[in-house]
């Protein structure tokens, strides 16, 4: 198991906090490889807190700092427009994602259908990399079983 799957491994543990909602996230220190912070989906208490804005804010108000860092955000699914603002604005350098937004759509979760490559690509003022599809069977299957559950359950 390379880096990206070992913290990836942490990113789905996290989003089993919510299993009808697995969106799971951490911010590693690429130099040092410390997690410096975890979230998960808490949109039942706000529509806006994404696992990747809850992971970013618990950051921010950790008092760590996030100048001067080369920043790795791990998420199991590609980030929403919204997200991928919010990381380029925190100067995150690098997104690991599981699920891409097209499994997601087909899987039949709502989704803005703007991908995250799009918008970086629209941010010329930032630098961010972006790499898809890491553990993204793992992810694929987290999802797949929400909504299934979601559909028996409605
Ligand atoms: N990437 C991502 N997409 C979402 N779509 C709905 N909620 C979320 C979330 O927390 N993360």
């Amino acid at each position: 198991m390379n880096d990206h799957e070992l913290y990836m491994r942490r990113a789905i543990e996290l989003a089993t906090n919510v299993p009808d909602l697995p969106f799971g996230a951490l911010i590693v220190d690429g130099d040092s490889g410390t997690i410096l912070s975890e979230g998960w989906n808490k949109t039942s208490i706000n529509p806006t807190w994404h696992g990747e804005i809850d992971a970013i804010n618990t950051l921010a108000s950790s008092g760590v700092g996030v100048g001067g860092k080369s920043l790795v955000l791990y998420t199991t699914a590609e980030p929403c427009p919204m997200c991928q603002g919010a990381i380029l604005w925190t100067g995150i350098e690098t997104v690991v994602f599981g699920t891409s937004i097209r499994t997601l759509q087909r899987l039949g979760w709502r989704q803005i259908d703007i991908l995250a490559e799009e918008v970086v690509r629209r941010s010329p003022a930032w630098n961010c990399t972006l790499i898809g599809g890491v553990l993204e069977r793992d992810c694929d299957a987290l999802f797949q079983k929400a909504i299934l559950q979601r559909g028996s359950s409605a």
